[in-house]
């Protein structure tokens, strides 16, 4: 049986859930649930504090875990991102009161506040800053302003909490994060039951990032309209009943679709269609 960690609260939770349960794993009814076995699909889910998820996957007692690209690196687990996930994304930056610093130089001699001390300290060594890191829970905007420190480093979405607390970014972003698939760090790559599980929540963000497309078009715009819609390996073109014309089936990033459906439309295509995907294995 799979043994999965995946995050029990927090920006990563709701997510990581509704991804799995898209690709048809069963989750947990209640969020006081610690763990669930899924039978059918022998899988059995741990609910982690994400934060812990790359530590557990680390010793080898679970076999895979969702978390964030920044927890993985701040952990400094001995685990291995298998696959970016496309949600929970954010920068890592550093901010402090405008005016105050340009650029990583003006650290030296000054104090960080940071709720992720491992990625701070590499940062600064990497870069041969010397300054000092205070690790605070949470809440580090308020830092400043109470002058436990004079620069904060944190995860930043929107930007609303720095802005709230009268800050502002600066420098370079530290890295920028998603939810990532972590592997133990040499682990078996091709164990068939982690291709397995990987191939499903590639299904799902395939599903979620293209539509497929159908549309009618004469023999002679063919060549001009397969350049528009050229599919992930070709498009499926069938005759139709109506002599010089044909009818071409290809899948399209959705963001795109609806740009491609008006240059179909101009060079002639008719019949334009675009329906979802609910699943896919590539
Ligand atoms: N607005 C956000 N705030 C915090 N984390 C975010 C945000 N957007 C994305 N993330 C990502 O979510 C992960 C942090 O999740 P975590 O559960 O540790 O913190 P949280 O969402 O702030 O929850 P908590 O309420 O427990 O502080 C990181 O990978 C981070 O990059
Ligand atoms: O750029 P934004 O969209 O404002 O999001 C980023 C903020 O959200 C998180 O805080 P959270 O609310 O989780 O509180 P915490 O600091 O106590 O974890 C994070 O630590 C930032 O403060
Ligand atoms: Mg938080």
């Amino acid at each position: 049986m799979l043994r999965i960690a995946v995050p029990n609260k927090g920006s990563l939770s709701g997510p990581a859930a509704d991804m799995l349960h898209e690709a048809g794993y069963q989750q947990r009814r209640e969020s006081k649930e610690l763990r669930i076995v899924d039978p059918e699909n022998e899988v059995e889910f741990f609910y982690l504090r994400p934060r812990d998820i790359a530590i557990y996957v680390s010793s080898g007692r679970l076999d895979i875990g969702i978390t964030g690209r920044d927890l993985l690196i701040d952990s400094g687990a001995n685990a291995e991102e298998i696959l970016p996930l496309g949600f929970a994304r954010s920068t890592f930056r550093f901010a402090s009161k405008p005016g105050t610093a340009d650029g990583i130089d003006d650290l030296a001699g000054k104090t960080v506040a940071t709720s992720y001390e491992g990625i701070v300290a590499k940062h600064l060594a990497d870069s041969g800053v010397d300054a000092s890191v205070v690790h605070l829970d949470g809440a580090v905007e308020t830092a400043i302003e109470l002058g436990v420190a004079e620069v904060i480093a944190d995860v930043v979405e929107t930007g609303t909490s720095l802005r709230n607390a009268g800050l502002e970014v600066f420098g370079e972003p530290i890295m920028k994060s998603e939810a990532i698939v972590v592997r133990r760090t040499g682990a078996d790559a091709e164990e068939p039951k982690v291709q397995q599980f990987l191939r499903r929540l590639q299904g799902v963000l395939v599903a979620r990032t293209y539509v497929m497309m159908d549309y009618d078009c004469r023999v002679e715009q063919l060549e001009k309209a397969v350049a528009l819609t050229p599919g992930l390996e070709s498009p499926t073109v069938s005759p139709l009943h109506n002599e010089g014309w044909v009818a071409v089936r290809a899948m399209v990033p959705a963001k795109e679709a609806q740009r491609i459906m008006d240059d179909l439309y101009a060079i002639g295509a008719r019949a334009i269609l675009t329906t979802a995907i609910h699943a896919c294995r590539l």
